[in-house]
């Protein structure tokens, strides 16, 4: 199926295989034998920033193809793929996927929609993180307190009380549907204001942690952690002075990133990496998942308290440092 080409049909190959006659194609100079085709369904907008030319580049070099999957038609007419690597909401996708997936268990399905979905919804997102054997680590894991608030924010305020949650508290919407309002967060500071709230929502602690976050990026086996800034600590001065509910913006978005400031080092200072890896060991096996981050907090004044407040799946790995190469070797480790 493939020939090396003498250097007068170069051209003509790298033309074809940049109008898309790659993959079963023609292989080129220093291009290995195709080991992995990828089938991809993402957005526009996760395909441009996910599948960078360097990505494709490195890939392709140890023989791993990108293939677009056609959203128009049948997905099992298509391939044949080793692996579908997707990203899309909304149902009819996920049961195309899910039909998928029966029909072609030999295809790695990156990741099980069922997986997903968990962590979609920011109450089963978290459950059975406090429940994870890492005590042989240089750390502890915990997340915040938390409710479901399904309807009727008004007499919330009271079951908030009544479980125990101290304010002031982060309202996040419940579901996570990739759209601009599944990240509208609140912080409310007394249980009065919990009315001005639309339900569903989940009513989180806030937990002081001096400003600055860690997203823990996880591709399979690997892990790296970047720093970000985040919600400064709030005084009891001003939880004393302050009532309401204020909205806030996504404060750590990858522009917040706060890997070269200067930091408190008892803030700043990375989770240990020991630590951080046996987290992402049992959150691939709790969750079922390959492709996710990990947002965590360290608690205010302690070394190694730390809390998980938000799981993302398919989060944007474009930010993570040498993610071209981490892709590159984690499909080659599947070929
Ligand atoms: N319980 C909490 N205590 C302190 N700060 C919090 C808490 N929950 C959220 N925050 C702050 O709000 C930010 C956004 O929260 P979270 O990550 O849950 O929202 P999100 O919409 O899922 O964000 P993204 O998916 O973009 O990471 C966090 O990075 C952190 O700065
Ligand atoms: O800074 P990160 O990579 O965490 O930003 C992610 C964010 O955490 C969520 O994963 C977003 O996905 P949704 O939750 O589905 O909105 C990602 O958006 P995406 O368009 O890249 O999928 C952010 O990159
Ligand atoms: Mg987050
Ligand atoms: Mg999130």
């Amino acid at each position: 199926m493939f020939g090396t080409l003498a250097s007068g049909e170069l051209e003509t190959a790298r033309l074809r295989r940049d109008l898309g006659f790659s993959c079963g194609g023609i292989r080129m100079e220093g291009e290995q034998t195709q080991k992995l085709v990828v089938g991809y369904a993402l957005t526009p907008k996760k395909k441009k920033s996910f599948l960078q030319p360097k990505l494709e580049v490195l890939a392709r070099r140890k023989g791993i193809c990108f293939v677009p999957i056609d959203l128009n038609r049948p997905l099992s007419e298509q391939g044949p793929f080793d692996v579908v690597l997707h990203k899309l909401l909304g149902k009819e996708w996920q049961d195309v996927i899910e039909d998928y997936q029966q029909k072609h268990p030999e295809v790695t399905v990156l990741d099980p929609p069922g997986a997903i979905q968990r962590i979609h919804n920011r109450q089963s997102m978290l459950e059975g993180l406090a429940d994870l054997n890492l005590s042989d680590c240089s750390g502890n894991i915990f997340v915040p307190k938390q409710m479901v608030v399904l309807k009727d924010s008004a007499s919330s305020a009271d079951r908030a009380v009544e479980a125990g949650l101290k304010f002031p508290l982060v309202a996040k919407p419940l579901w996570i549907d990739g759209t601009a309002k599944s990240h509208q967060l609140f912080l409310a500071y007394d249980k009065r204001s919990l009315a001005e709230l639309d339900p569903p929502l989940v009513l989180q602690e806030f937990v002081n942690h001096g400003g600055v976050m860690f997203k823990v990026f996880v591709v399979g086996d690997t892990i790296k952690v970047v720093r970000r800034f985040s919600l400064p600590n709030i005084s009891n001065c001003e939880k004393a002075k302050v009532d309401g509910v204020f909205q806030f913006p996504r404060v750590s978005s990858a522009a917040a990133s706060a890997d070269n400031a200067d930091l408190d080092p008892s803030v700043a200072e990375l989770p240990p990496k020991p630590f951080l890896e046996a987290l992402a060991k049992e959150l691939r096996i709790l969750l079922g998942l390959r492709l996710f981050n990990i947002d965590m907090i360290r608690e205010h004044g302690s070394k190694n308290v730390f809390y998980v407040i938000d799981i993302n799946y398919f989060p944007g790995y474009a930010k993570m440092p040498d993610y071209e190469q981490v892709f590159v070797d984690f499909f080659h480790d599947m070929a």
